[in-house]
């Protein structure tokens, strides 16, 4: 018997976006998905041989990349930070829009950057900060925090910190200011490499589902 395709969707704020797409693609979870007492992880779906799996954002890209799971949905701010090479991501969603973005405290002290050589910096994107810096030939500390970074430079962890933006309520709320854009972000389409030449039949159909999906979607909107 042929092993059901796994697909690996984040548990986080892109869900609410990602379940219309998936309706659009055709795919449908158990009613058990929606039940909030459930503590289930796996899920059916209308799809025969097709299972979700509901796990945290930077988990479905390691699940993808290891061939635990074939397909899945998850922000370019993952993909990027962990730089798989056994991720393909063929169609950008068009959902899950926010930026990475250095930012400080309102109030701080003007400091020259081209001065300095070294910063400290909390956030949960160690790679892409440590890049983003030695572009400018800063060499970036990193203090690893998985969440509730905006807290760090009230408290003396770091001057500065890199996170998601998208209101920017969060940084406001917290007295820091956005002094960079690192990148734009939108939630991919990833599907593992192997396993879309392993297993084409199934999966090259569901890719383009999901390219068809974002372009009525788009059409929706424009016509709007
Ligand atoms: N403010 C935002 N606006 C739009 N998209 C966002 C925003 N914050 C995060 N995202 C996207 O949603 C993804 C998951 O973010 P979310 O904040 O739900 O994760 P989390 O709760 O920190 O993750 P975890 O479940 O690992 O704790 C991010 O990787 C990013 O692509
Ligand atoms: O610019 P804004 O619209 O305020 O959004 C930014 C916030 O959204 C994300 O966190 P999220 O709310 O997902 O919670 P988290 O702390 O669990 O990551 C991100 O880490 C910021 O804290």
């Amino acid at each position: 018997m042929t092993r059901p395709i796994i697909f690996a969707i984040p548990k986080g704020r892109v869900l609410d976006e990602a379940l219309p797409l998936l309706a659009r693609a055709g795919i449908e979870p158990e009613a058990e998905f929606y039940k909030e007492s459930s503590r289930a992880l796996r899920f059916a779906t209308n799809v025969e041989g097709l299972s979700i799996i509901r796990v945290r954002a930077f988990d479905v890209a390691t699940f993808v990349a290891h061939g635990a799971a074939q397909i899945g949905i998850v922000g370019s701010d993952v993909i990027a930070e962990f730089g798989y090479s056994e991720l393909y991501a063929p169609v950008d969603l068009d959902i899950g829009h926010c930026r990475l973005s250095v930012a400080e405290p309102v109030d701080a002290a003007p400091e020259e950057l081209s001065a300095a050589s070294h910063v400290r910096v909390a956030t949960k994107y160690p790679h892409l900060t440590r890049a983003y810096y030695e572009r400018q030939g800063i060499q970036a500390e990193c203090v690893k925090l998985n969440g509730a970074m905006e807290l760090a430079p009230s408290l003396g962890l770091s001057r500065r910190i890199v996170d998601l933006v998208s209101s920017g309520a969060t940084l406001k709320a917290n007295g820091l200011v956005e002094t960079a854009t690192i990148m734009e972000i939108s939630a991919r389409l990833i599907v593992n490499r192997a396993a879309m030449k392993m297993r084409a039949a199934e999966l090259v159909p569901m890719v383009e589902r999901f390219r068809a999906a974002v372009e009525t979607t788009k059409d929706k909107s424009d016509a709007a």
